[in-house]
């Protein structure tokens, strides 16, 4: 084929796969073309050639059939979906070239990282989303449906997927793309539209899950069915082998979950922080000893549960691994040879697992015995969950079929799958027959030289074999006239001589004969074992899965003894009673003050001051991982901790990274504030830490102030709000369910009331108390940072003028029908009377409202009002009246 016949051929090839890359095979390489080689070039520091033919030139670059697993890996791992064309050769001799698979960063198997690697698939249906994510690198197949774009971002930023597919209706959706696209790095894929229909997925599901599949996917209907087939029907596309893998499809229910949004997910520092500096929440409780447990513990951080009986069924697992120190030691130590059977499984059934693979299946199998022995004699063990969970998988499979791999494999086998040398003997009667007619021959050569020697007389007669040569009798020139006259040779060396005879030649044709032999059947008899691994693809997952959660409680019990952490009571939603909590990171390397936190029915709100850096926003979060810890089954860092299950938990913190992204801070803020308020109901948590803080400062405090009274009086979360407004704080006395603590500070070298600035100096103490703080701190830090005394003393100036005139009602809760108002007077720091609106006072607190006074004449004048009937009057009497109550403030 001429140069632009292959180019062409290339370009076709290109628009039939709709990949961004083509790898094409000629002969020993894969080449890609035109724009593709720059593009390779570029990422790959490839070496891109000039090529001209016919009057065009064209760029070249090409990798080793041998070396395309690694450039492949890290096109795909850099985003890129590289399809690849193999070259077949026809019976007339004629070369076509076919597109094998298209790699992408949804499906590759051949990662090198053992983090999950999601694809996912996203359908909007009827007042529905429905979502899949497929992990063919594990087999693991999660579908749900949700309501709306929100709960969309929530799970994709979960799972974090590498590769997305949009459903026909979701690719216009550049709203829920975008946001998407900004929280996860992912590349989304344009995949056929039929594969989303109803029929087309409902088939492929159908497919994959063989002939039941109303008891494997009866749960799925809709949008999640749609979602579904649609991801297993471009898992089959791209041809990557994997999808016998996905053995079970797991529907959940997002509400089982604990609703994280994507932002609190990323406030909580779960799994990564915010800045990128210091540990996350996951880095920090990991211990474990496998990866596939590490995975396990990271989803199970992101996915926190709501079922109880799970929560106290992990709960008790953590508690005897806690307990029973030394069996738990041994347990690990054992987990610590695991292998992640999962992906190995996966490797098998796409076909690309070698013997060592193999071997390691078997290992990790003939743990589970071992394991299920050592809790079954640990005392604290053997009645526990983690008995349980060991019992889950078939044991007896499992060591049929490490038995079967034991006698098949040798113990320590070439990586080449090819060349033989894999299995043991007595595994297969016509291998053994090969094996010993090559092993005869083989001995032949090995005693050729001795039986030459004595036969010739030669002492120094060698036999050697080499690649040009093969083998050949080797003898010293000055013996040359002493060799038999059958030798026939074949070169000349300096000193030596070498001969072949025929009988050598013969046999060592036939030893070459018997290892090509030998390398087809092994090979043959290595694909039957790999493929029956793979027809136990269920098992070996159900094996890895319990392996990996038998490592991710021992991990959770191992961080719960190392610091004193608590089995938490799971109580009635509405409590959170915490005796000498810490904050789960901030413990581990600062030597932490310990705080309590209350939380119930009628303190549902607590509003949290204190000076800058004094400790509130740890104190919050802290709250909401020790929930967020106790519904993931974990013990909580406190004394002791009663905890409600929560729905949800919802944050609202400083918001560094929008601000990196050139978006207004407050119109961010809004967005996340406005989403709690939506999303938050009476089960949920909510932590705000300084709302209204990115405007005015008036318009600020009117929407913190709105904010509270409506989480207060609508929604009912339990909730925690840091704030520097110290005005927010009277809300306490007029809300019957909020309440005010503060982070305490020991202001030495201060005086009571006048404040000596100069000389003033704060102590953190960390501890938080009960009630308010009796000040506001912003200029009193100013002034500690060193900010000029001048600058300081104007702020007071200013703040003080700034709060003259200007109120804001608070809304009191409703009390036995009736609403409680009471008007804040910014400029003395209390309540005044507002209650006239609705004729009382009822429930203020008199100090605080004390009514102003109103003059004689305007008392007067709202008396009359109040007593008029107006259904008597004519429109010309009623202004008549008007104009006289007019008259009357006018006269004063
Ligand atoms: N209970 C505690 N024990 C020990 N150190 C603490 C404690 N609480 C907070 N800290 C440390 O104090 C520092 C400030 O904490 P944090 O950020 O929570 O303060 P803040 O009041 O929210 O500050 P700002 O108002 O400026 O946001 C952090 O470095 C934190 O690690």
């Amino acid at each position: 084929m001429t140069a632009e016949g292959i180019v062409g051929q290339y370009l076709a090839l290109k628009r039939e796969s709709e990949a961004d890359l083509l790898a094409m095979q000629m002969g020993d390489f894969y080449e890609f073309f035109h724009e593709d080689a720059r593009t390779v070039g570029r990422e790959l520091d490839l070496k891109v050639s000039e090529r001209s033919s016919g009057g065009s030139s064209y760029e070249m670059a090409g990798i080793p059939l041998s070396e395309l697993t690694p450039y492949l890996r890290a096109l795909v791992e850099r985003g890129y979906r590289v399809a690849v064309a193999e070259q077949f050769e026809r019976g007339d001799g004629d070369i076509s070239r076919e597109i094998v698979r298209v790699a992408t960063p949804g499906t590759l198997l051949e990662t090198t990282s053992q983090e999950a690697r999601y694809l996912a698939s996203v359908v909007e249906g009827e007042g529905e989303y429905g979502l899949a994510f497929v992990d063919v690198t594990t087999g693991r197949f999660h579908v749900t449906s949700v309501a709306d774009a929100g709960a969309v971002c929530t799970e994709l930023y979960r799972f974090a997927p590498t590769e997305v597919l949009p459903g026909p209706d979701v690719r216009g959706d550049d709203d829920l793309l975008a946001r998407v696209g900004e929280r996860v790095e992912t590349t989304f894929t344009l995949h056929a539209t039929e594969a989303f229909a109803p029929g087309r997925a409902r088939h492929a599901v159908r497919e994959q899950f063989g002939g039941a599949p109303e008891s494997l996917a009866g749960d799925l209907d809709g949008a999640a069915l749609r979602a579904a087939g649609a991801a297993l029907s471009y898992v089959e596309e791209t041809g990557v082998g994997a999808l016998a893998s996905v053995t079970r499809l797991q529907p959940y229910a997002a509400d089982d979950r604990v609703d994280l949004d994507a932002t609190t997910q990323r406030n909580l520092e779960l799994t990564e922080t915010m800045t990128g500096a210091g540990r996350s929440l996951f880095e920090t409780v990991d211990h474990t000893a496998t990866s596939a447990g590490r995975r396990l513990l990271k989803e199970w951080l992101g996915r926190p549960l709501r079922e109880r009986g799970e929560l106290t069924r992990r709960q008790s697992a953590v508690a005897a691994l806690a307990a029973a120190a030394l069996e738990r030691e041994e347990l690990r130590e054992r987990l610590g040879e695991a292998y992640d059977l999962e992906r190995l499984a996966s490797r098998s059934v796409s076909g690309s697992a070698d013997a060592g693979d193999l071997l390691r299946v078997r290992e990790t199998l003939a743990l589970l015995p071992r394991l299920v022995d050592a809790v079954s004699d640990a005392e604290r063990l053997a009645d526990s969950p983690v008995a349980a969970l060991l019992d889950g998988p078939d044991r007896e499979a499992a060591v049929s079929l490490a038995g079967a791999l034991d006698e098949a494999l040798v113990d320590d086998p070439p990586t080449t799958v090819t060349q033989g040398g894999l299995l043991r003997r007595g595994f297969d009667d016509d291998l053994d027959a090969l094996v010993e007619r090559y092993e005869a021959n083989l001995e032949w050569f090995e005693t050729l030289a001795e039986r030459e020697r004595e036969r010739t007389g030669i002492s120094r007669l060698s036999v050697d074999r080499n690649k040009t040569d093969g083998y050949y009798v080797q003898v010293p020139k000055s013996a040359a006239d002493a060799v038999p006259e059958e030798y026939e040779g074949i070169k000349t060396l300096k000193n030596a001589q070498r001969y072949v005879t025929d009988e050598l030649n013969e046999r060592e044709r036939e030893l070459l004969r018997l290892e090509e032999r030998r390398g087809d059947l092994e090979y043959d008899l290595f694909c039957d074992l790999r493929e029956s691994v793979a027809e136990r693809a269920e098992l070996l997952q159900d094996v890895g899965r319990a392996l990996a959660e038998l490592d991710t409680l021992a991990s959770l019990a191992v961080h719960a003894v190392k610091h004193d952490w608590t089995r938490p009571d799971l109580a009635e939603p509405g409590v959170l009673d915490v005796e000498a909590g810490r904050h789960p990171v901030v413990e581990t390397d600062t030597e932490f003050v310990p705080n309590d936190l209350s939380l119930s029915d009628d303190r549902r709100f607590l509003i949290v001051t204190g000076p800058n850096m004094s400790g509130k926003s740890t104190y919050m979060r802290q709250a909401a991982l020790i929930t967020l810890l106790a519904q993931v089954g974990s013990f909580v860092p406190a004394r002791r901790a009663r905890v409600g299950v929560v729905d949800g938990i919802y944050t609202r913190v400083g918001a560094l990274d929008e601000l990196a992204q050139g978006r207004s801070t407050f119109m961010v803020e809004m967005a996340e504030l406005s989403n709690i308020l939506h999303s938050a109901t009476e089960e949920s948590l909510v932590i705000l830490d300084e709302v209204g803080r990115g405007t005015a400062t008036y318009d600020g405090i009117s929407i913190a102030w709105a904010a509270t009274e409506y989480l207060h009086n609508v929604v009912g979360a339990r909730t925690l709000f840091a704030t520097h407004y110290h005005e927010l704080t009277t809300l306490a006395d007029h809300l019957p369910r909020v309440a005010n603590v503060h982070v305490a500070v020991d202001e030495r070298g201060t005086t009571e009331g006048e404040t000596n600035r100069r000389e003033g100096d704060v102590t953190f103490l960390r501890t938080v108390e009960e009630g308010a703080t009796d000040r506001s701190y912003g200029v009193y830090v100013a002034d500690l940072a060193g900010v000029p005394g001048p600058v300081v003393e104007r702020a007071d100036e200013v703040l003080a003028a700034l709060r003259e005139e200007r109120a804001i009602e608070a809304k009191g809760s409703e009390r036995e029908g009736e609403t409680v108002q009471a008007v804040f007077d910014l400029g003395s720091g209390s309540f005044r009377d507002g209650a006239e609106a609705d004729g009382g006072t009822a429930g203020i607190d008199p100090d605080d409202t004390a009514p102003a006074a109103l003059d004689p004449a305007t008392e007067e004048v709202v008396s009359r009002l109040r007593d008029v009937d107006t259904s008597g009057m004519t429109p010309l009497e009623a202004l008549q009246f008007v104009e006289d109550l007019r008259g009357r403030l006018a006269d004063d």
